[in-house]
């Protein structure tokens, strides 16, 4: 048996276990991932994150899905800056590698952390819907009367659609509820259910609604708080400087055994 110690946290109620994988360097396999993310058998969480050292930068973020697959996660990324902070590892800015390449990130004196996503090359008409790739693919739907959209009925069937089947995406359901502001609500894949907010896709809304005349800095509510996203827009319909902005806690420590 051995006893892995972890970290939960939760960045608008998108929720993870973190752990310090920097010395001894634990191997999880698929399997042992998908027990610890379940809430039934294990900790249970949005995704698994480990923390690791890097020769070139800070630190590396490993993200998996509940699933166990990978890909960014911009709200999980915002809990990893926070707990390197914890580890001793950062102060209050950092460069880290994640799925997607290297990021950007800065604690703030309030504790919210506003994360440099890549930038992103364009956003793409697809049917009714806005395609847009943060580092995780995005589809953008916008809905009206959002708090009774069914947003896991809808989502599961469009992520395993025909258009989507192979790769999976994530569906974002999006209301404009004023000036610069949407709300949001995300049907994540390698969750394959509703999750309380999804950062990466958040990011892609905010890029998306720049097309119906919302401007940076976007305010985004969702089910799980309040984030906000700063991005300049190129003539090309590309974005640079795109940030992601909002909290990021502890909520508890713990240690589960494993058979290994
Ligand atoms: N919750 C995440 C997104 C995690 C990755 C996504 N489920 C995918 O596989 O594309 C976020 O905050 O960005």
């Amino acid at each position: 048996m051995t006893s892995i110690d972890f970290y939960k946290y939760q960045a608008t109620g998108n929720d993870f276990i973190l752990i310090d994988n920097r010395d001894p360097q634990l191997e999880l396999t698929k399997e042992e991932i998908i027990h610890l993310c379940d809430r039934k058998f294990g900790i249970g969480s949005d995704g698994l994150i480990l923390i690791q050292n890097h020769e070139e930068y800070d630190f590396e973020m490993v993200f998996y899905n509940p699933d166990s697959s990978q890909s960014l996660c911009g709200n999980g990324s915002r809990c990893a800056v926070n707990f390197a902070k914890f580890l001793g590892i950062i102060d209050s800015t950092t460069h880290f590698l994640a799925f997607d390449g290297v990021h950007f990130a800065e604690i703030l004196d309030n504790g919210e952390v506003r994360l440099k996503m890549s930038d992103v090359q364009n956003v793409r008409l697809m049917g009714d819907g806005i395609f847009v790739d943060t580092g995780s693919p995005h589809l953008i739907k916008y809905v009206i009367n959002i708090d009774n959209f069914r947003v896991y009925e809808e989502g599961k069937a469009i992520r395993n659609g025909g258009l989507f089947k192979a790769a999976g995406v994530n569906v974002n359901f999006v209301e404009i509820t004023g000036a610069d502001q949407i709300f949001v609500r995300t049907y994540e894949r390698g969750v394959e259910n509703e999750t309380l907010s999804c950062g990466t896709g958040v990011t892609a809304a905010a890029l998306a609604s720049s097309t119906k005349e919302l401007n940076s800095p976007v305010k985004v509510n969702t089910k799980g708080g309040n984030l906000s996203v700063e991005f300049e827009k190129n003539e090309d319909m590309s974005f640079s400087n795109v940030y992601l902005l909002g909290p990021a806690k502890e909520v508890f420590k713990g240690s589960i055994e494993l058979d290994k």
